[in-house]
């Protein structure tokens, strides 16, 4: 029988130092030890100091190859007065690496050497001790200490260890972390989905993360949200593994059990610490192992992880934590922030005339991924209410500064052919890639105006003169270093659900037949599309259901059309396609690109240029239906 837990459960706002600290402080680590094969020691860390019990060479050795002899018999020797030397009695034949008996204490290069008969050699310069020989231990001493204690070993050292004598050695035990998903929703990785249900993925994150710490990961089965099921897998992970990681029912519903159980079966110290996102989070002790329940959210699960369990580990091992690299950059959005708490915020960061430029991504902590495309994280401090647009802050980053220098920074109207643009250039150059951020038409202007994009992608009607994106181009980059691309033409039309179960073909249709419509955000160019439609019909946004509901992308409304049986938007053709849905043609626009000229003069604007002039693009964004390649000239502003 499941006990009932009482439902109300208040949350502490505890500074993550502070409940870091404790938990470290309170965790009894007993590191073990255990013995490895050298050859299988990459990567593990020493547990004592390791001694050589060999030298390397252990014998006096012939550097090169050539003759060993005694240094004093070789005095006379000059170019003027060659010396002759008698094989087996004043020199015998050595190659590289062979012993050097005692009687000889010199090598000569076979270079140096003139044969005058099979007995007999030639010199013109002495010889002095020693030289070309490696003496007894020149590498390594016998006794000699060849690694510290808390060493994590390289592919180097296992050579020094295995050349002096040491075929076995003592490591640290990689620390074994329990991993229990729970949740009545997740199923497995492949099972048949029915709504509601969750693929459970947080697990294999963890474990992976765990493996890249250091740490030996054991993934258990999912348990389901019922008390006794969560206690007998906490007490079987406590009896089994060093740390327990238990994840999801960290926060105040009704099925979140974690924390009475953790209170039953040991302690709580913590529940709840002042970050956004990550608060959720418990921290604890069952019979003496440490455990840490992070909330079911992939991206406050990740950074829970790090911030709790990879310390944990780190320390186990007896080794520093690694450290990221930081990057000072300037805001291309501003960031707000709750005092009072943590925020941490996932950038992308392109390099912009001579500036790295952040911009945040999507703050959602269920958007895994915000985390693939992330370049780097801000952490906002709790006493900040957050920075200006254009203010200069310090991030830690994710990725190698190389390839941030060389991203290209998109940012404006989403179309699927900047994803091609995107792994064309990427083969091209492995280090470049298209970082993009949707935003909109107008925003995309706004962003080259102010420096913080290399390109935007726009398709922005002027209903003045029924043109595309020039006169928006004139008015809002007057005296700016641009440069106007001519790219695409594309198929606007209605998204509809398959089959087309409302039979919307004009805009009318949308009103009479009670259409739900999916609008995209303010200055998206569909959106000035749609309100240029409303004004040709002589209809107003209220008489449209839905108006106020906004996507930022082609895709994300062609997702919620099919979400729902009445509902339609305005977007591509090959959204809707993607999306398996129905889709009716209302006009042909144009997408065209705006780049900075500096970028257009650059290495990556001309690998950029390359990949969109190039067949294999031309043919990859057609097949994708409802677009033609345009190849007019660029006009240079
Ligand atoms: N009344 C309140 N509700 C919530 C609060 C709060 O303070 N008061 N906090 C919110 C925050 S913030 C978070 S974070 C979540 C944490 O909830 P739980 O830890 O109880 O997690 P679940 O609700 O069970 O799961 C949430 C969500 O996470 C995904 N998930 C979970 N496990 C996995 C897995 N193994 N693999 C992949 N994805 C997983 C899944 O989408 C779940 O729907 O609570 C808020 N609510
Ligand atoms: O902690 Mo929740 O993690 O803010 O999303």
């Amino acid at each position: 029988m499941s006990k009932e837990f009482n439902r109300k459960v208040y949350l502490q706002d505890k500074p993550r130092q502070q409940a870091k600290d404790e938990l470290i402080q309170k965790a009894n680590l007993l590191p073990e030890i255990e013995t490895v094969p050298t050859r299988n020691g990459l990567g593990r860390v020493t547990a004592l100091p390791i001694f050589a019990s060999l030298s390397m060479p252990h014998y006096h050795a012939s550097a090169m190859d050539g003759i060993a002899v005694r240094a004093d018999e070789t005095y006379e020797a000059h170019e003027q007065r060659p010396l002759h030397l008698k094989k087996n009695q004043q020199f015998i034949y050595v190659d590289t690496g062979n012993p050097v008996p005692s009687e000889f204490n010199a090598v000569i290069m076979v270079e140096d050497l003139q044969e005058v008969d099979e007995e007999t050699i030639e010199i013109i310069a002495p010889a002095t001790p020693w030289q070309n020989i490696r003496p007894v231990g020149e590498d390594v001493v016998c006794g000699e200490m060849i690694l510290p204690q808390g060493h994590t070993l390289r592919p180097v050292d296992l050579g020094a260890l295995l050349a002096g004598g040491v075929l076995e050695l003592p490591v640290v035990k990689k620390p074994k972390v329990a991993i229990l998903p729970t949740g009545n929703e997740l199923v497995q990785p492949g099972s048949p989905m029915k709504p509601g249900d969750i693929v459970e993925f947080n697990g294999t994150v963890f474990s992976s993360f765990v493996q890249e710490w250091g740490g030996d990961p054991l993934l258990y089965d999912i348990v389901v949200d019922n008390p006794e099921h969560i206690r007998k897998a906490i007490e079987n992970a406590a009896d089994e593994a060093d740390m327990i990681i238990i994840n999801a029912g960290s926060s105040a519903g009704s099925k979140d059990y974690t924390v009475h159980v953790i209170s039953e079966l040991g302690q709580v110290y913590t529940h709840g610490i002042a970050t956004r996102p990550g608060k959720p989070v418990i921290l604890g002790e069952v019979k003496g192992k440490p455990i840490i329940g992070v909330p079911g959210y992939p991206v406050s699960a990740y950074l829970a992880l790090e911030w709790f369990l990879r310390p944990l580990v780190y320390h186990y091992q007896g080794i520093q934590e690694p450290k990221r690299e930081t990057l000072h950059v300037r805001l291309g959005r501003r960031v707000v922030s709750n005092m009072g708490a943590e925020d941490f915020v996932r950038l992308n960061v392109g390099f912009v005339n001579g500036e790295y430029i952040a911009n945040p991504l999507t703050r959602a902590a269920g958007v895994t991924m915000s985390m693939v495309r992330a370049d780097g994280i801000l952490v906002v401090p709790p006493e900040s209410q957050g920075f200006e647009q254009g203010e200069t802050v310090e991030i830690e980053l994710y990725k190698p500064i190389e390839a941030i220098r060389k991203g290209v920074l998109f940012t404006g109207s989403h179309d699927l052919s900047i994803d091609i643009v995107s792994s064309l250039l990427k083969k091209k150059d492995v280090n470049r890639q298209v970082i993009s951020s949707h935003v909109g038409s107008l925003a995309g202007i706004m962003a080259i105006r102010k420096g913080e994009a290399h390109v935007t992608g726009i398709h922005l009607l002027d209903p003045e003169t029924d043109t595309y994106n020039l006169p928006y181009v004139e008015k809002y980059l007057a005296g700016e270093d641009v440069v106007v691309i001519p790219f695409l033409k594309r198929e606007q039309g209605w998204i509809v659900p398959k089959g087309n179960p409302l039979g919307i073909k004009t805009l009318e249709d949308i009103v009479e037949k009670g259409g739900a419509y999916v609008n995209r955000q303010r200055g998206a160019g569909t959106r000035i599309l749609f309100d240029s439609l409303l004004k040709k019909h002589s209809l107003t946004s209220e008489q449209i259901q839905g108006y106020e509901r906004e996507m930022f992308s082609h895709l994300s409304v062609a997702a919620e059309v099919k979400e729902k049986e009445n509902s339609v938007g305005l977007g591509v053709y090959s959204a809707a396609s993607t999306m398996g849905l129905d889709f009716i043609p209302v006009a042909d626009e144009s997408y065209d690109l705006v780049m900075t000229k500096s970028f257009f003069d650059s290495e990556g604007g001309t690998l950029f240029l390359d990949v969109i002039q190039s067949d294999e693009f031309s043919r990859m964004v057609e097949q994708l239906g409802g677009y033609k390649v345009v190849r007019n000239q660029s006009s240079i502003f």
